[in-house]
């Protein structure tokens, strides 16, 4: 018997528009190989791909966000907007649930990307657009300001720039907040100074590395009060 999904709630045109993204995705993502990389820059090849978080891992990352009642989320890694749906599906399924006010703070440099992201979710309606704070341009500056309270952060960002954003996002987190990064398993060489850091026993982390593909880091921010 297969797993029920926990978005089984959530408005058909939006799980429809989900699926047909995550198939975009994998195909794109199928047919990227070595020579693109001989040919044209890291930043050119992925200019035009998703790299969308697997549907899965995105399932899972939603159904977290309800568990801890997450209303403050950061995104690191915005793309074309897959994961964020899911992240402002879970803020304001929470908001409606508990009351309060609801953002998913989500982050992406390149124009291109942000503007079919805008347009992705404006294919959702209201109950996405509503939550969703769009940052333009460098996650190193535009967390810099307007940060606050937050429950989960999502890294799913090239992998040199996990380690600064945690740094930048640490000192707005509350106790019990949850980091979740991906592709910790498949890339544990490039992620080491972050996983080096959350690992560290002084670093109030309690981590564990999830086995879905590639792996997936959640790690509970829980220092000693
Ligand atoms: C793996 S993709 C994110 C996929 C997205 N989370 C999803 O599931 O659809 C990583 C994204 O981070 C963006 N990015 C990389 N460095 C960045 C930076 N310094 N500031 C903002 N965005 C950045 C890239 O342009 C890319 O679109």
């Amino acid at each position: 018997m297969s797993s029920p999904s926990p978005l089984e709630g959530v408005a058909p045109h939006i799980r429809s528009l989900l699926t047909t993204l995550h198939k975009q995705s994998s195909t794109q993502e199928s047919a990227i190989t070595n020579a693109d990389f001989e040919s044209q820059t890291f930043d050119d090849v992925m200019r035009d791909k998703f790299i969308a978080l697997d549907e899965d891992k995105s399932q899972y990352l939603y159904q977290l966000c309800r568990i801890i009642n997450a209303k403050t989320v950061v995104e690191a890694g915005t793309s074309f907007g897959v994961s964020t749906i899911y992240l402002a599906l879970a803020v304001s399924a929470n908001v409606a649930a508990t009351g309060g006010t609801g953002r998913v703070i989500a982050t992406e440099n390149e124009p291109t990307k942000a503007a079919k992201a805008r347009e992705h979710w404006a294919q959702c309606g209201n109950v996405i657009t509503d939550v969703i704070d769009l940052r333009e341009g460098d996650l190193r500056e535009t967390l810099k300001r307007d940060v606050e309270a937050v429950d989960l952060l999502l890294l799913d960002i090239w992998t040199p720039m996990a380690l600064p954003t945690l740094k930048l996002i640490l000192p707005h987190m509350r106790y019990g907040a949850v980091v979740v990064a991906d592709n910790t398993i498949a890339a544990a060489d490039k992620y080491k100074e972050l996983l080096d850091f959350m690992r560290d026993p002084s670093s109030g982390f309690v981590n564990m590395t999830l086995p879905f593909n590639n792996g997936l880091e959640v790690s509970t921010y829980l220092p000693q009060q």
